[in-house]
């Protein structure tokens, strides 16, 4: 079990030490416009799941949306704490 902010501060180790088979490795080398479709793509599996599926399925569509925004604020150099000034 990890936090958001917890997430983070791994994913941004898995871009400084870039370990073999890393799947955050893999999503910064795709690049900003295919992490922006896997954004859009898990956005829309957290609706279909919170139309027809279960609490369970939701959950983990919505951590992997998490985490798919994650990989894009990473990208772009930006961490949770610029995003936290506006909520
Ligand atoms: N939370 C996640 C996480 N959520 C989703 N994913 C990625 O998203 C994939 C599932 O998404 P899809 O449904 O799009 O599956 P897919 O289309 O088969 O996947 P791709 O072929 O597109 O990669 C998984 O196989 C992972 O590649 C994640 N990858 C990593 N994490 C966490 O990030 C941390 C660092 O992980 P690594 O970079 O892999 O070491 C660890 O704590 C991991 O648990």
């Amino acid at each position: 079990m990890k936090t958001f902010d917890e997430l983070f501060t791994e994913l941004q180790e898995r871009a400084r030490s870039r370990p073999e088979g890393s799947s955050t490795v893999s999503a910064l080398d795709a690049g900003i416009h295919a992490q922006g479709k896997k954004v859009l793509e898990e956005a829309g599996e957290v609706w279909i799941a919170a139309e027809y599926e279960s609490d369970e399925q939701l959950a983990e569509e919505a951590s992997q949306l998490l985490y798919r925004l994650q990989v894009i604020l990473l990208a772009r150099g930006l961490s949770p704490h610029d995003v936290y000034r506006y909520l």
